[in-house]
Formats: structure tokens, C-alpha cells, sequence
């Protein structure tokens, strides 16, 4: 999937709301078994996602703020598997809610949760997205600060998985997808899936999340 809403992929109610669909579709195709999202967009360097739109947190109607959550709540529980640039807050949820991350080795590029720095909070599901991936300590210290690391910085704490030369990003994702689907059976792969996030999954029907 090519994500290309100029000029940065701010995940806006419109765009969050086409990619919903679009991957409700894929879900329901019995003949995908995994996807690849990258940005197409054709600025240098490279945005995978801005994150939320700011825009639509500013200045809008009750009704209007809560189906943007309810949709931004919908994207973040249906992901699989990402190629990157800079994925500044929900860039960065975006693609931590993949199986893998694969990000262009540029310094340019940095992805993190940077909520403090721009004075707001990141929600508890994000923070417990991010704990998942990189563990408590690194959270602790990454949410605090509002850090945006570059990417050979994030390969060290685990926040992508790869980094490569930016002009094989996809050549990659898609040799690391065929691995990945030579797992025989989706069943055993979607139950060791909802296995590792029970907890997680439990957490949320709590605060009447799911
Ligand atoms: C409705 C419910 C309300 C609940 C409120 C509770 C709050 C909960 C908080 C939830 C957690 C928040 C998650 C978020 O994702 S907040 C968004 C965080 N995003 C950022 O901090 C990214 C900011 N952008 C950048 O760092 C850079 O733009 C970027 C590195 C992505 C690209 O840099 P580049 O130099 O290539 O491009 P520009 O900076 O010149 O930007 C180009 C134009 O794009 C506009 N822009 C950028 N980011 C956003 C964005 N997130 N939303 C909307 N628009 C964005 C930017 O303004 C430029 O526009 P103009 O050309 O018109 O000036």
C-alpha cells in the first residue's frame, strides 16, 4: 500500500478513513496474507507519516473530534507490516503497530513519540504500543523527553527491526514479507499474534477501547 497525501501524510479523518477501508477490504481478500505500507510521497527527504493531522485537533466540533478518534483508535488496531522515513508521533504509532520495521538509513530521517515536545500527551495505548516493542526503560525515557531518534539510534533500541540504503527499502520489505509467509497457515500465525497481545488486548476492553 502507497500512501501519498501530500505534503507529509498527515493522518487527517479523510485519509485515516480511506485506509480503514482499504485494509478492511484486504482483510476480507482470503488472498492476502500480509502488507507492506510505504510513502510515495516525492519529497526529499522522505516522510512516511507526520502523524495526526494537527489540523483536525484544533478548533473543530465535538461530533467532528469524535469520529476522528474513533478512526484514528480503528487504524492503529489493524496493521501488519511497514517501510519508512520520518515517522514523528502517530508516524511512529503507525508503524509500531506493524510486525516489522524497515527504515531508509538516512539521518535525515527520525521516528519517535515526540508528544511532550509539542506539549500533549501521548495517549496510554500508544505508550503501551511503544512499551511492547522497546520495553519500559527506553519508553520511559523516549515518552519523557518526547525523543525522535535517528535511525541508527532506534535500530539500537529496537524500535525498527532494519535498516537499509534508501533505494532498496522496498526490495527488502518485500524479500523480509516472503519470509515471513513462508510460516505455514494463518490460523497458528494470527493465534501466536493474539496470544502475545492478551494482556495488552485485556488492558484495552478495560478502558472500553475494543
Ligand atoms: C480530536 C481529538 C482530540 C484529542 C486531543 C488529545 C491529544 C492527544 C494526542 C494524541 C497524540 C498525538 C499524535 C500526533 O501524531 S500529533 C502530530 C505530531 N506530528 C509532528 O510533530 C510532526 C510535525 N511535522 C514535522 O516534524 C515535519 O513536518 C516533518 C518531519 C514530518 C516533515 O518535514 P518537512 O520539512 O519535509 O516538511 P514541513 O515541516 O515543511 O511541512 C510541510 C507541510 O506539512 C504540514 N504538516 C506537517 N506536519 C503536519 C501534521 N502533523 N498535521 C498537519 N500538517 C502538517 C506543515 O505545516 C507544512 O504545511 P505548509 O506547507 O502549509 O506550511
Amino acid at each position: 500500500m502507497h500512501m501519498q497525501s501530500p505534503p507529509v501524510n498527515s493522518l487527517s479523518l479523510d485519509f485515516l478513513t480511506e485506509l480503514c477501508i482499504s485494509l478492511e477490504k484486504l482483510e476480507m481478500d482470503k488472498g492476502c496474507r500480509g502488507l507492506i505500507i510505504t510513502s510515495v510521497l516525492s519529497n526529499q527527504p522522505k516522510v512516511f507519516s507526520a502523524g495526526l493531522d494537527i489540523l483536525e485537533m484544533y478548533g473543530k466540533s465535538p461530533e467532528h473530534c469524535g469520529e476522528f478518534w474513533k478512526v484514528v483508535q480503528e487504524m492503529w488496531l489493524k496493521f501488519y507490516g511497514s517501510n519508512m522515513g520520518s515517522s514523528p508521533a502517530g508516524g511512529c504509532l503507525l508503524s509500531l503497530t506493524c510486525d516489522y520495521r524497515i527504515m531508509a538509513d538516512n539521518p535525515r530521517y527520525t521516528i519517535g513519540l515526540n508528544e511532550t515536545q509539542l506539549g500533549i500527551v501521548a495517549p496510554f495505548w500508544f505508550k503501551e504500543t511503544m512499551v511492547n516493542t522497546v520495553g519500559h526503560r527506553n519508553t520511559e525515557v523516549a515518552l519523557q523527553l518526547g525523543l525522535l531518534y535517528k535511525p541508527a539510534e532506534a535500530l539500537k533500541i529496537g524500535l525498527v527491526d532494519q535498516l537499509v540504503p534508501e533505494d532498496q527499502v522496498f526490495t527488502v520489505a518485500s524479500q523480509t514479507m516472503t519470509k515471513w509467509l513462508t510460516i505455514p497457515g494463518n490460523v497458528s500465525v494470527i493465534t501466536t499474534k493474539s496470544t502475545l497481545n492478551l494482556l495488552f488486548s485485556f488492558q484495552l476492553w478495560c478502558f472500553n477501547l475494543v
